[in-house]
């Protein structure tokens, strides 16, 4: 049965909270203000449009999982942003100034994990929807960088060869200085036939490595990614920060803060993104649960020039967090870790002797969390800076310094 509702805000997936006989529903595509009718069909209907609604410029969105928020104005849509991170420390009861959004350029976005399956004998590539079987099949993208957009059908060719009939396979491309970097997982088991014919179309495409399964099919090059002047060769598939942009305003913030540090600890270190910059001017202890981001760091920190020392262990820090005792040696600290936070490690932060620390954080509750255990310890927050990273997305980074 249609129903007519008004959008009061906008939630933190990007969808538009309306209230339905007394209870929140969420309307996706819609704007604060807006009068939706909805439930009449496959599409809601808006009734009066609010004067911040823009044409989306992706004729894929609505039906693509990759983009929430493509129909807003750029200041409705920075806005939010930055509120999202407003409104998830206010939660925990921190009042404090929160920058402007540091913004993202479209067509910047070097790492991305798409989708493929097969629908009636066509592979289809693109982006799924969080806890959805939706996969629109890309025409273009204009989130990622043009090294990847220009080669969706190259992509979807590749998919073709691997893709296991019972689930989606996932490619996880990355744009790096050598050419492309593709890692599939969820694929079907290789028969000798399928790997020499991705042999072949990995050459003739000049992808600069291709693994399936964790298995190396093709390295025709190296590929190298560029950290402020060190090359590091990322694991396949590993982490990695997805926009080039973001990454050096996170580390270039990161840098700033902890300015004259002489020995930083850069925990959840991932192959090295802030240590290898930090090492042009302290020495740097990386700790990182993941052996194969931490080789790739020690490679290119042995093979880089002008670098201070760096050490690194493999250690599981929501385990057995780096203890206070062990975190007092250090002037100076970053910690980056991955969306459920570092709450462990902040337990012991807050006992630790240090007097400068850098949160860099991609939820912005677990972030609030942490940084409240932290206020509670003694330190002071004493700025906040959220980071677009995933144009067009709910998702956001924040980087927050605090000192004693
Ligand atoms: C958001 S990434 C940050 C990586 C790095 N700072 C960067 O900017 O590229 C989070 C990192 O935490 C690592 N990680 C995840 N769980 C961990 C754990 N329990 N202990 C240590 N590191 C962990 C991941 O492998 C990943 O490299």
């Amino acid at each position: 049965m249609a129903e007519t509702v008004r959008i009061q805000s906008l939630g933190a997936k990007g969808d538009g909270v309306a209230e339905l006989a007394g209870k929140p529903t969420f309307v996706p595509f819609t704007l604060p203000g807006e009068l939706v009718e909805i439930g009449s069909g496959p599409t809601n209907r808006i009734l009066e449009p609010s004067s911040e609604r823009r044409p989306a410029p992706c004729p894929h969105f609505g039906a693509c999982g990759g983009c929430d928020v493509q129909h807003a104005s750029e200041e409705f849509y920075r806005a939010w942003k930055r509120d999202l991170v407003v409104q998830a420390l206010a939660r925990r009861g921190i009042e404090t100034e929160v920058d402007g959004l540091v913004p993202c350029p479209p067509a910047s976005r070097r790492r991305a994990v798409f989708s493929a399956s097969r629908q009636g004998g066509r592979v289809q590539l693109g982006f799924f929807e969080a806890e959805s079987h939706r996969l629109a099949d890309l025409s273009v993208c204009l989130v990622v960088v043009p090294a990847i957009a220009s080669r969706l059908d190259d992509l979807r060719k590749l998919a073709a060869l691997v893709i296991d009939r019972r689930r989606p396979a996932r490619l996880t491309v990355t744009a790096t200085a050598s050419g492309l970097d593709i890692a599939v997982s969820e694929a079907a088991r290789l028969e000798e036939s399928s790997r020499q014919a991705l042999i072949c179309l990995a050459l003739q495409q000049d992808f600069a490595r291709l693994t399936v399964n964790g298995e190396a099919v093709v390295e025709a090059r190296r590929p190298v990614i560029d950290v402020a002047g060190t090359a590091m060769v990322p694991p396949p598939g590993g982490f990695l920060q997805a926009v080039a942009e973001a990454e050096a305003a996170m580390a270039d913030l990161t840098l700033g803060y902890l300015k004259g540090a002489r020995q930083v600890a850069d925990l959840f270190a991932g192959s090295g993104a802030f240590a290898l910059r930090l090492a042009k001017g302290a020495r740097v202890h990386a700790v990182e649960s993941d052996a194969p981001a931490l080789s790739a760091l020690d490679q290119a920190a042995r093979h880089a020039g002008g670098l201070k020392p760096v050490t690194s262990e493999r250690r599981d820090l929501f385990r057995r967090p780096l203890t206070a005792k062990e975190l007092s040696r250090f002037d100076g600290i970053v910690f980056d870790p991955p969306r459920v936070g570092a709450e462990a490690l902040c337990h012991e932060l807050a006992r630790a002797q240090v007097t400068r620390l850098v949160a860099v954080s991609c939820n912005p509750t677990t972030l609030a969390r942490d940084l409240n255990i932290l206020l509670v310890g003694g330190f002071r927050l004493q700025s906040v800076t959220p980071i677009d990273q995933f144009l067009w997305s709910h998702h956001v980074e924040a980087v927050a310094l605090l000192t004693r």
